[in-house]
C-alpha cells in the first residue's frame, strides 16, 4: 500500500477519534445467560462484608483479604437504623461513614452490591428497621401503610443520592442493588409496597442500574418477593442440591445469569445454642459446582464481624431467638479477621475459574473506549507495549470465516482469541489472515504489541495498533472496546502477585500472566534466563521490565537479567506475559552465561 492510502487510511482513523466514549455499562444479556460489563461477558464472585459489623480503622484489612482470596466483588448493606438513631437525625460519621467503605472498596479494585433494604434481616436489630418506627404503635411494617412508606422515602431520598455517582454506569464501583430483602419470606406479601420502592429506587438511582431481588428458593417464597423490573435472584446454601435452586430461579427468570445472592459458608448463633459450623469441603464443592455452571455467587458472610452495641438481634419461630454478640458465621474470615482453612479451600476453587481477561480492571483502570472502528495506540495516548481490542462477532459463524487486516495494518503483531481461546497472530508484514467460527456474541479479542517504533531509514511516522478496519469474509467488524493496557503500572503495584491466587497452572495457547517467585542461592549476581519450549512474551523481576523474549524467533535464547534486581533472603517475584503459547508445564532456567544464537542441537534445554 502506498504512502498517501497509508496517510489516508491514518486520517480516516484520526477522524474517528470523535467516535472514542468512554463505556461504562453493566447489564444483563439474556440471550447469553449472563452478565455484561462493558459489553463483555461477567461473571462475579462475591462476598459479604458488613461496615457496621467492623470498626473502620480494620475495613481496608478485610476487604483487602477478600480480593487476595480471588474474588472480585463484595456485598454490602445499609443497616437504616445505624444512620438515623432519630427521625430526620442522620449520622454518617467514623464507622457509619458507608461512602467511605464505598470508596475503599473501589479503590481495591473491588466491585460493589448494594442491599439497603429499607428492611436486610442480617440477625441485625430489627432487620435495619429503625425502632422509632414503633412508636407509632399500629404500624405495619414492611408494607403500603403510609407512615411507614413516608419514612422509607424519607430516609431513602438521603441515602440514594449518596449511592447515585457511584454506580458503575456513573464511573463509580456499585454493579447493583437490591431492593427490599426476601420479601417473599414476610407475611405481608403486598406487591404494592414492592412497586413502590421499585418506583422511589428508579427515581433516585435512574434507568441504568441493575436493580434485584433475593429470595429463598422455593417457588412459594418467590411468589411474593419478585416482581416485574427486578431482576430475580435466590439465596441458598452447600446443603441445596443446585440443580433445584436454580430451577426455582428460572421459573420465575427463564433467562439472564445464574445469581444465588447468598451462598451461605457458615451460619448464625443463637444465645444458648451450639456455635455454627459447616464443613469447609463441603462449601468449596458447592461453589466449585455453582462456578462450574458458569453461576454468579455471593458469599454470605465472607467476613460476619461482630454485633457491637445493642445491635444484635432475633428470630422468631413460634419462640423468640436472640442472636449472640459474635457474628463469626463460621465463615472464611474470622470474627477477628483471620483466614481460616475455609478461606483457602475457597480461594483454591476460585484460582481454577479465575479468568486471566477479567483483570483488565486492573490493566485498563480507565475502562475501555468505545468506538465504530480501532483507533491507534497515538489517539488513546498509549506510547508503549500492549493494547486489547475487543469487539463480538456480529453473526453466526458456523463454516470457518475468514478474519482479515489490510496489508501493513497490524502494528505491529496481533494476539487473535475467540471467546478466549487462541485462534492464531496477525502480523504487521507477514499473516494477515486467519479463519475462524463460533456464534453471534462470542468476544473477539485482538492483543496488540507494539513492537518499537522505526528508528531509522521510514520517512513516515510509525503509529502504532490496528491501523486499519478488521473485516470477517470481507465485511466490516464494528463497535470495539479498547482497553490501553497499563501492564508496568498494575506490577509495580503487587499485581498479579497480591491478586492472583498461587495455583499449579499449566501451559495454555494464547496471551496468559504466568507468576512466580524465586530465591537467590545467596547472592545477587548478573545471570541469564532462558525459556525452554515457550515462543514470544514479555518478562518482569521484582517489577522491573527486563524486555520482550522470542526464543522462537531467535537469534538471543536467552534475556539478560542485571543483579542489581535481584533480592537475596527473600523471594523476587517473576512475571511472565506469553503471547503466543507456553509450554505444557511452564518454567524458566537461569544460566551463567548467554545464548546468543538459537541452536539447532536439541538439546534438553531446548526441549519444547
Ligand atoms: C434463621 C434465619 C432465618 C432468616 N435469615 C436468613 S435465611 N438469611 C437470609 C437473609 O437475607 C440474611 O440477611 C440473613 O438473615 C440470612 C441468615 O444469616
Amino acid at each position: 500500500m502506498g504512502l498517501p492510502a497509508l496517510g489516508l487510511l491514518l486520517a480516516a482513523a484520526l477522524l474517528r477519534t470523535e467516535a472514542a466514549l468512554p463505556a461504562r455499562s453493566f447489564q444483563i444479556d439474556f440471550e447469553r445467560d449472563c452478565f455484561r460489563k462493558d459489553g463483555a461477558p461477567f461473571r462475579y464472585v462475591s462476598g459479604s462484608v458488613h461496615y457496621a459489623r467492623v470498626p473502620r480503622p480494620a475495613w481496608r484489612d478485610r476487604l483487602l483479604r477478600l480480593y487476595m482470596a480471588g474474588l472480585n466483588a463484595v456485598q454490602v448493606y445499609v443497616p437504616w437504623n445505624y444512620h438515623e438513631p432519630q427521625p430526620g437525625v442522620y449520622d454518617f460519621t467514623g464507622d457509619r461513614d458507608v461512602e467511605a467503605f464505598l470508596d475503599l472498596a473501589a479503590e481495591l479494585g473491588l466491585l460493589v452490591i448494594l442491599r439497603p433494604g429499607p428492611y436486610i434481616c442480617a440477625e441485625w436489630e430489627m432487620g435495619g428497621l429503625p425502632a422509632w418506627l414503633l412508636w407509632k404503635a399500629d404500624i405495619i411494617l414492611r408494607s403500603t401503610d403510609p407512615a411507614y412508606l413516608a419514612a422509607v422515602d424519607a430516609w431513602l431520598h438521603v441515602l440514594l443520592p449518596k449511592v447515585k455517582p457511584r454506580l458503575y454506569q456513573h464511573g463509580g464501583n456499585i454493579i447493583s442493588v437490591q431492593v427490599e430483602n426476601e420479601y417473599g419470606s414476610y407475611y405481608a406479601c403486598d406487591p404494592s409496597y414492592l412497586q413502590h420502592l421499585l418506583g422511589t429506587f428508579r427515581a433516585l438511582l435512574g434507568p441504568e442500574v441493575l436493580l434485584f431481588t433475593t429470595d429463598g428458593a422455593q417457588v412459594e417464597e418467590l411468589r411474593c418477593g419478585t416482581l416485574q423490573g427486578l431482576y430475580a435472584t435466590v439465596d441458598f446454601g452447600p446443603d441445596s442440591n443446585v440443580t433445584e435452586a436454580f430451577g426455582a430461579q428460572r421459573h420465575i427468570e427463564p433467562r439472564g445469569p445464574l445469581v444465588n445472592s447468598e451462598y451461605y459458608t457458615g451460619w448464625l448463633d443463637y444465645w444458648g445454642g451450639p456455635h455454627a459450623s459447616t464443613s469447609a469441603t463441603l462449601v468449596a464443592q458447592g461453589l466449585a459446582d455453582m462456578l462450574q455452571l458458569g453461576a454468579n455467587v455471593n458469599m454470605y458472610m465472607f467476613h460476619g464481624g461482630t454485633n457491637f452495641a445493642y445491635w444484635s438481634g432475633a428470630d422468631f419461630k413460634g419462640q423468640y431467638k436472640p442472636v449472640t454478640t459474635s457474628y463469626d458465621y463460621d465463615a472464611p474470615l474470622s470474627e477477628a479477621g483471620d483466614p481460616t482453612e475455609k478461606l483457602f479451600a475457597i480461594r483454591t476453587v476460585i484460582s481454577k475459574y479465575a479468568d486471566l481477561l477479567d483483570v483488565l480492571d486492573v490493566l485498563s483502570p480507565s475502562g475501555p473506549i468505545q468506538s465504530q472502528f480501532p483507533l491507534i495506540f497515538e489517539t488513546v495516548k498509549q506510547a508503549h507495549g500492549f493494547m486489547l481490542y475487543r469487539t463480538q462477532l456480529p453473526r453466526d459463524i458456523l463454516a470457518p470465516a475468514t478474519l482479515s487486516a489490510p496489508p501493513h495494518s497490524i502494528c505491529d503483531r496481533g494476539y487473535v482469541m475467540l471467546q478466549k481461546e487462541y485462534q492464531g497472530t496477525l502480523e504487521r508484514d507477514g499473516q494477515t489472515e486467519l479463519r475462524v467460527k463460533g456464534k453471534a456474541g462470542d468476544t473477539l479479542d485482538v492483543l496488540l504489541e507494539n513492537m518499537g517504533r522505526i528508528s531509522f531509514g521510514a520517512n513516515f511516522s510509525d503509529f502504532k495498533g490496528l491501523l486499519g478496519n478488521l473485516s470477517l469474509d470481507s465485511r466490516l467488524l464494528r463497535k470495539w472496546l479498547i482497553y490501553p493496557l497499563a501492564i508496568d503500572a498494575a506490577i509495580q503495584q503487587g499485581w498479579p502477585h497480591a491478586a492472583l491466587p498461587k495455583s499449579s497452572c499449566r501451559g495454555r495457547a494464547g496471551p496468559a500472566f504466568y507468576t512466580g517467585t524465586f530465591e537467590t542461592p545467596g547472592i545477587a549476581w548478573d545471570t541469564f534466563v532462558k525459556f525452554p519450549g515457550w515462543s514470544k512474551g514479555q518478562l518482569w523481576i521484582n517489577g522491573f521490565n527486563l524486555g520482550r523474549y522470542w526464543p522462537h524467533q531467535g537469534p538471543q535464547q536467552t534475556l539478560f537479567v542485571p543483579g542489581s534486581i535481584l533480592r537475596v533472603g527473600c523471594p523476587n517475584n517473576i512475571t511472565v506475559l506469553e503471547l503466543e503459547g507456553a509450554p505444557p508445564n511452564p518454567f524458566l532456567l537461569f544460566l551463567d552465561q548467554p545464548l546468543f544464537n538459537r541452536t539447532f542441537n536439541h538439546s534438553p534445554m531446548d526441549k519444547e
